[in-house]
């Protein structure tokens, strides 16, 4: 590949100023990697609906088909928390998933060895622990129809979602899964709630029929959502690969984000079928969201947004180099004990989102 066509999309609240740190990475790749990028920068969510009028221009969806790769930051303001379901911020990420057809949601929950304190849970509970989280983001409940609120003859209001998930659907994202095992610990957990929805039912049956197909050297195991969310809490170690649909996916990451000492920590790529050109849409963001309780105080964690950008450089570009160098630069910094307000623990440095990007830049330069 010659010129890497990449596509910022900042977004709203922590999203500019975290963005803002990954400026200093790419600018370091130019200066002493010699890897330039053709960046283009353009607005998505509240920020877009405030210039636009809409959450996400077309022009923007066709700029991101066009690139190799999106970065992308945070949408959500609650300035617009009044407006319909269709002009509110969260459509921006949404559609891009949509619209690329970017149906796997890869969450690496990683603990680095110098945060073991900053989890709410026991340190021996989550030692080590690296798992990794596959969501379908495409389909389920999320975009399923019919959806809606309607109004009953009583004059009484009803909300309706409806989860809904294909063979096909399901298939390729258990491919996804049960392929990222092979190259880890070869052992993958398919959650769903097979016991109350056939959506479920249906899942556990695609993903069972796969395994025996094409995977039956993969270990698979299945497990109730409800549980599975316990589990996470209880003995995280136990797992490897899971994979769920969209709706437990959002909420189980989550969870896990806890598990690596804060939701500032977890990157995210989502990748969806390589084309007949070879090329495969992707998408990278921070698990975390627009966090507008901190928003604007130049108090945010940046190293989720980092590592999704280490993450582009090792699925969309195969540097894996410098995906290397950099999370190496963030485990060096962590080792300082530099921390975030979202990570801190008594007795060590607390700084800015700006200080942290800093150092982590400064550790890449000692590379
Ligand atoms: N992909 C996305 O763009 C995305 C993801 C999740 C939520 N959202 C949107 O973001 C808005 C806020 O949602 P929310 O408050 O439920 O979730 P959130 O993820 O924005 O924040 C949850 C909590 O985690 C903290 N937090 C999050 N990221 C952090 C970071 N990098 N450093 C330090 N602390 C951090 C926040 O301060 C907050 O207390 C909503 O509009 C929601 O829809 C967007
Ligand atoms: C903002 C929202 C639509 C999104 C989701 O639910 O997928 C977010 O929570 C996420 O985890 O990326
Ligand atoms: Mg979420």
């Amino acid at each position: 590949m010659s010129t890497k066509k990449l596509l910022i999309l900042p977004g709203d609240g922590i999203g500019p100023e975290v963005m803002r740190e990954v400026a200093r990475v790419t600018a370091w790749l130019s200066r002493k990697r010699n890897i330039a990028f053709e960046i283009d920068e353009d607005l998505v969510g509240g920020a877009s609906l405030a210039e636009y009028g809409v959450p996400i221009r077309d022009e923007v969806v066709e700029k991101a088909r066009a690139a190799d790769a999106v970065l992308f930051g945070s949408v959500g303001d609650p300035a617009w928390s009044h407006v319909g379901f269709d002009k509110r911020p969260e459509v921006a990420i949404l559609k891009l998933r949509q619209e690329l057809g970017l149906f796997a949601n890869l969450r690496p929950a990683k603990v680095f060895d110098a945060l073991v304190d900053a989890s709410t849970l026991k340190s021996d509970v989550i030692k080590g622990l690296d798992i990794m989280i596959v969501r379908e983001t495409v389909g389920g409940i999320y975009f399923g129809e019919p959806r809606g609120i309607e109004t009953l003859p009583n004059g009484e209001k009803r909300g309706i979602n409806t989860e809904v998930y294909t063979t096909s659907e399901i298939e390729r994202v258990a491919r996804v899964a049960f392929d990222l095992a092979r190259k880890r610990n070869n052992s993958v957990c398919s959650v769903e709630k097979c016991n109350v929805m056939e959506s479920g039912l249906l899942w556990k049956e695609v993903v069972t029929d796969l395994h025996a197909r094409e995977y039956s050297d993969v270990k698979l195991s299945h497990m109730l959502a409800d549980n599975c969310a316990m589990q996470l809490v209880r003995n995280p170690a136990q797992f490897d690969v899971i994979v769920t649909g969209n709706l437990f996916g959002d909420l189980l990451s989550d969870l896990a984000s806890m598990l690596t000492g804060s939701l500032g920590m977890l990157p995210s790529a989502t990748l969806g079928a390589v084309q007949e050109d070879g090329r495969r849409p992707a998408l990278y963001e921070p698990i975390h969201g627009s966090a507008p309780d901190i928003a604007g105080q130049g108090i945010a964690n940046p190293i989720a947004q980092i590592l999704s950008f280490a993450m582009l450089l090792r699925y969309s570009f195969d540097l894996q180099a410098e995906a290397d160098m950099i999370e190496a630069a963030v485990a060096a910094v962590l080792a300082t004990g530099l921390r975030t307000a979202d990570i801190m623990s008594p007795g060590l440095a607390r700084v800015g989102t700006d200080v942290m990007g800093e150092a982590i830049v400064r550790e890449l330069d000692k590379m």
